[in-house]
């Protein structure tokens, strides 16, 4: 699964975030937030991380030329959309960024209604993500979404579990979804933009023990199925 932690600024903590067990670290390229990060700054962290190390930039309402700048400038490997965003406008990114670089498109869930929005961006975006809705902030609100009403939720993409995820909550919102991937900011910080390596580590333990005891589930069911398979291909003595 993919683990995106958002709202790096500091090198050393995104390197020390990326060894604990990151796939992704984002970073926030909206300057009215207090996690607001430069592409310069963005390459100084990227330089101290491993390449296999995915690199989000956070925008919302900016142009296009804006977004291409700086995923070139910071050497991103994806851009996610948190704004109002349109189709169109995610299709005419695409044309302009490297196929490479993936689009991932935030939909803040006020309503149902924010769910078959979603369909609209098939084909526009690589990836889709859900955050919570807050009236006044566009993102890092630590507000959880209701995860029962979202259990049908199944895109025909891949998609991101955010808004308000921690290490206490994560096994909770996991074993009512299955997204592709999970993203958390401010409940993994001490302040905006300072994360707490602690609360980070302690969130790896929670999905390590998780994965160990799926691993462990699977293995108790293998012998029981290998031995049915078995008895079905027994050759017949008739
Ligand atoms: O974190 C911000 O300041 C921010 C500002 C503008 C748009 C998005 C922002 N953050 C994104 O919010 C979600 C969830 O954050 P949280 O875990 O609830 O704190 C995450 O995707 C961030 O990338």
């Amino acid at each position: 699964m993919r683990v995106k932690i958002c709202g790096i600024t500091k090198p050393e903590q995104g390197q020390a975030i990326a060894q604990l067990g990151a796939t992704a670290l984002g970073f926030i390229c909206v300057p009215a937030s207090p996690r607001y990060i430069s592409a310069k700054q963005i390459r100084d962290v990227v330089s101290q991380i491993p390449r296999h190390i995915e690199r989000i930039g956070v925008f919302a309402n900016t142009s296009c030329l804006e977004i291409c700048q700086v995923a070139v400038a910071g050497d991103l490997t994806g851009v996610q959309l948190h704004g109002d965003e349109s189709p169109e406008f995610c299709t005419q990114l695409r044309q302009l960024l490297p196929t490479s670089v993936e689009i991932i498109k935030a939909l803040r869930v006020r309503n149902s209604q924010a769910l078959v929005q979603a369909n609209l961006y098939i084909g526009c975006v690589d990836t889709l993500l859900l955050d919570a809705y807050h009236p006044q902030m566009l993102g890092g609100t630590g507000k959880t979404l209701d995860w029962e009403n979202l259990q049908q939720f199944c895109p025909s993409c891949p998609w991101l579990l955010a808004g308000g995820l921690t290490p206490e909550n994560v096994n909770d919102a996991l074993n009512q979804l299955k997204p592709n991937g999970i993203d958390l900011s401010s409940g993994v910080e001490r302040a905006p933009g300072d994360k707490d390596l602690t609360k980070v580590a302690h969130l790896f333990q929670q999905l390590e023990a998780r994965k160990m005891l799926a691993d462990a589930e699977l293995n108790s069911k293998i012998p029981h199925e290998f031995f049915d398979r078995r008895e079905i291909h027994l050759p017949s003595h008739s």
